[in-house]
C-alpha cells in the first residue's frame, strides 16, 4: 500500500480546474519529484495533501486511510510535514528554538506538568533537546545553534525549516522547492540528507524546478501540466519525454 495515494483529486478556482482528476502516489523510502511549468498546479496539489486547501473532488489516502477532509493540524499530527516556498521562521529566536518549535505537536506532557516543573516535563524536554541536537548535527548546523535564525544565510534558513519539519518525525515529508536559490554544492549536500531521511522509511514528495537536482535525487518523477499528470517514471525518461519538453516550451 502506498504511503500517499491521490485518487481522482481535483481543485477548481472560479469554476476552472487548477488540478483535474489527478492520480498519483508517493511510497515510503522513496523520493518522488513533482515537476511542471509555472501554473501547472504543483503547489495546489501539495496544499491539498497538507489540508491547506479543500478538494473539489477525489480522495487523498494516507497509508490507506481517507484523509481528504482532515484539517491541516490534524494531518500534521498524523505525520504529514511540509516546508514552504517562502521561509517562515521566528527570526529573532535561536536556530535551536526554531527547531524545538517543530516538536510541540508531539510533546506528551501536559502544559500543567510543564508549569509545575514536574520531572516528566524535564525528562521530555531533555529528550527533545537531544533530538534537536541530532538534527542540528545532521544538517551541519551545530555551531550555529544559538544564533538568531534571521541572521543566517538563505540556505541555512531553509535548512532550519527542514529540521523543523523533520522534528515532527513525519511519515510523509512535503518539500516546496527545497533547493531554490542554492548552488549545486549546497543542493547536493541536502540531497544526501534527504536520501538518509527516505532511507529511514519516510516518503518524500518534492516540488522542484532544478532539473539537475531532480535527476540526481528523485526515484520517481510526476509531471503536471495544466493541472493534469502528463508523464511519470524515472527522472531521465520523464525529462526527455517529448510531451514534457513541449509543455515547458509552451509555458
Ligand atoms: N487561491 C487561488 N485562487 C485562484 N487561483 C489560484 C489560486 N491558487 C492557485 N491558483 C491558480 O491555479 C493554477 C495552479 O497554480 P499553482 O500555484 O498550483 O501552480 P504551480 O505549478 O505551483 O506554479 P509555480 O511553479 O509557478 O509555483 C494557476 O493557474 C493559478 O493561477
Amino acid at each position: 500500500m502506498s504511503m500517499l495515494a491521490l485518487q481522482g483529486v481535483g481543485r477548481d478556482f472560479g469554476g476552472l480546474p487548477a488540478v483535474d482528476s489527478l492520480n498519483m502516489s508517493a511510497e515510503r523510502g522513496r523520493i518522488t519529484g513533482l515537476i511542471g511549468p509555472n501554473g501547472a498546479g504543483k503547489t495546489t496539489v501539495v496544499n491539498m495533501i497538507a489540508g491547506l486547501l479543500k478538494l473539489s473532488r477525489g480522495q487523498v489516502l494516507l497509508d490507506g486511510e481517507d484523509v481528504s477532509t482532515r484539517e491541516a493540524q490534524e494531518l500534521s499530527r498524523m505525520g504529514i510535514a511540509r516546508t514552504f516556498q517562502n521561509i517562515r521562521l521566528v527570526r529573532d529566536a535561536s536556530v535551536r528554538d526554531n527547531v524545538l518549535a517543530g516538536f510541540h505537536l508531539h510533546e506528551k506532557t501536559s502544559t500543567l506538568a510543564n508549569l509545575l516543573g514536574l520531572p516528566s516535563a524535564f525528562r521530555e524536554r531533555r529528550a527533545l533537546l537531544a533530538r534537536t541536537d541530532e538534527l542540528l548535527d545532521r544538517f551541519g548546523m551545530t555551531a550555529m545553534a544559538d544564533w538568531p535564525a534571521g541572521s543566517l544565510s538563505y540556505g541555512h534558513q531553509r535548512r532550519i525549516e527542514m529540521m523543523r519539519a523533520l522534528a515532527t518525525e513525519p511519515r510523509l515529508l512535503l518539500l516546496d522547492e527545497p533547493v531554490a536559490g542554492m548552488n549545486d554544492a549546497e543542493a547536493y549536500k541536502l540531497a544526501a540528507i534527504f536520501r538518509e531521511v527516505a532511507d529511514d522509511g519516510v516518503a518524500i514528495l518534492l516540488i522542484e524546478h532544478n532539473m539537475r537536482f531532480v535527476r540526481r535525487l528523485c526515484d520517481h518523477v510526476c509531471v503536471l501540466a495544466s493541472g493534469r499528470l502528463i508523464a511519470e517514471g524515472d527522472a531521465e525518461s520523464v525529462i526527455n519525454d517529448p510531451r514534457v519538453i513541449e509543455s515547458y516550451l509552451g509555458s
